[in-house]
């Protein structure tokens, strides 16, 4: 799998959840984009071959600027995503030509290599993986008027993140089978599910976090100070 492996960087979303004017990917974290702290833990891990990465077709000058300012030499090429975040993930896809794709969400630069690396090696190993890790809370089911309806075992229920990672033809057949029936799921590995691919799941860590309200900012802002003064 080796120097084979592409990444699809999905930063096209608006972050309505987050309520800034500027769209959440592009906020800064220690003076630099957060999409771009993202871009940089793929850039500097040795398996990753080449990056697409996906933005607003506004945003795809600035973004150009910045893969030049921040050395980031395997960003390949930058395309405009779509309306859902399946959308933006299928325009990537079409630019990659490696042997196994991994998606990732360009707001979440808290991945760790090693849990790339293990995401991978079982993608290696059984054709497909997500990284993920055991919900820790209570999960119920709720109705429409806020009654419970059931209370799923906590045992089987995890906390889906990226990267998912695949082979690239099969994830792409998986997405346009997916366009053709009209499905729009919110993972990738949702389209692989009901293309029939079997995805196993790999554990890795909380602090993977999608950077998604304004909580999460001040939780990132933590995380990056302690890095950089070697705490964390
Ligand atoms: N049309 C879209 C929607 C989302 N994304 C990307 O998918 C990732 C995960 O999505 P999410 O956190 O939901 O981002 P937003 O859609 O921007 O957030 P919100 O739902 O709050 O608007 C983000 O990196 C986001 O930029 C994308 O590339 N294209
Ligand atoms: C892909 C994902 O990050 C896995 O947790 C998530 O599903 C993205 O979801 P969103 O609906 O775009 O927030």
């Amino acid at each position: 799998m080796a120097n084979n492996v592409g990444v699809v960087v999905v930063a096209a979303g608006r972050g309505t959840r987050m309520g800034t004017e500027e769209s959440k990917q592009y906020l800064l974290l220690q003076g630099k984009p957060i999409v771009v702290h993202t871009l940089e833990v793929f850039q500097q891990h040795e398996r990753i071959s080449e990056i697409v990465l996906v933005t607003g077709a506004e945003d795809m000058g600035r973004c150009r600027k910045w893969c030049d300012e921040y050395g980031l030499s395997k960003v390949k090429d930058i395309v405009a995503g779509g309306a859902e975040r399946q959308h933006s993930v299928y325009r990537g896809l079409e630019r990659l030509s490696t042997e196994w794709v991994m998606v990732h969400d360009g707001v979440r630069p808290f991945v760790r290599p090693s849990d790339i690396d293990a995401c991978y090696e079982e993608a290696g190993r059984t054709g497909a993986s997500v990284l993920a890790v055991p919900v820790k809370d209570t999960i119920k089911q709720v109705d429409g008027q806020g009654r419970v309806l059931s209370t799923p075992d906590r045992r089987s229920l995890w906390a889906i993140q990226t990267p998912q990672t695949f082979r690239l033809s099969q994830l792409r057949a998986a997405y346009e089978a997916a366009d053709k029936e009209g499905f729009v799921g919110t993972d990738d590995s949702s389209l692989a599910e009901r293309a029939g691919i079997p995805v196993a799941v790999v554990e890795g860590s909380y602090s993977n976090i999608k950077i998604t309200t304004p909580d999460d900012l001040e939780y990132a802002e933590f995380t990056v100070t302690m890095r950089r003064e070697g705490q964390a």
